[in-house]
């Protein structure tokens, strides 16, 4: 027999991805729509680590099926400003590439700063996105975000992703100056958003802490913790999405 998850996309059930980085991350995820499998149908992608697969695996996946909410999970850093600590849940206002730019002796210029813009356009007349944040690789998130981290006792703030892990703690004050109010960073969340934009699909981040963002100290890192955290959000967002 099919299982019902795995049949031919249903028009009329609503349909929900979420793009994890690792096997690990996904095999917290299982079962997530049981309870409301006839109204939703949930897809859980690996897209690997980092920005890049991230976003090809998520522009695929978006490509071979309709999905009403793209939603990028996993473990994350907390900002110490945030005062997240591991086993927190933080939900994403805005999605934020935030290693955009160039440096200029010890000064960061974002691509606002630069006149460049993340978004694809003809070479001739590049059309300017209606959110000039967007093009320098801020993304909106899903309209229902707030709703999201009231209903799963989550932060709600901008989530940040890096294409690396920060490292010391002069690196995480600059982010949290460039970004006020940033509450986690991660390496995908802006690599889905950027690929549900183009598709015409809101995202969504939600980051279980697992770490400070600070000096690098794995024995530190809290994943089981983090993971439960992960999937309290997802399942938050799902419950979101059937209101
Ligand atoms: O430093 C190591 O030895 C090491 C070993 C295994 C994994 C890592 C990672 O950095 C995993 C990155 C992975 O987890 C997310 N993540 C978790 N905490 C952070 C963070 O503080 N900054 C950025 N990303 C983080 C990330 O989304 C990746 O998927 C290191």
């Amino acid at each position: 027999m099919t299982h019902p998850d795995s049949a031919l996309p249903d028009p009329a059930r609503l349909a929900a991805l979420i793009v994890v980085a690792t096997p690990g991350e996904a095999a917290h995820l299982t079962d997530l729509s049981a309870p409301f499998r006839e109204r939703l149908r949930v897809q859980v992608l690996v897209s690997g680590v980092g920005p890049v697969a991230a976003a090809l695996a998520t522009q695929r996946a978006l490509l071979a099926a309709p999905y009403a909410l793209a939603i990028s999970a996993g473990i994350g850093g907390a900002y110490p400003a945030s005062g997240l600590q591991a086993g927190d849940l933080a939900v994403s206002s805005r999605i934020i590439q935030a290693d955009l730019g160039a440096w200029d002796d010890g000064q960061f210029l974002d691509f606002t700063a630069l006149g460049l813009s993340v978004l694809p356009g003809p070479l001739e007349s590049p059309e300017p996105h209606a959110d000039p944040d967007v093009q320098a690789g801020h993304f909106p998130a899903w309209e229902k975000a707030a709703q999201v981290a009231a209903r799963s006792g989550a932060r709600l703030g901008p989530l940040l992703t890096l294409g690396s892990v920060t490292g010391d703690h002069g690196a995480a004050r600059h982010l949290q100056a460039r970004h006020p109010g940033a509450l986690t960073e991660g390496m995908e969340g802006a690599g889905v958003a950027h690929a549900a934009l183009l598709a015409g699909v809101p995202s969504l981040e939600v980051r279980g802490v697992s770490n400070p963002v600070g000096p690098r100290d794995r024995a530190a890192w809290r994943i089981p913790q983090a993971l439960a955290a992960t999937r309290r959000g997802v399942e938050a967002a799902l419950l979101t999405l059937l209101d």
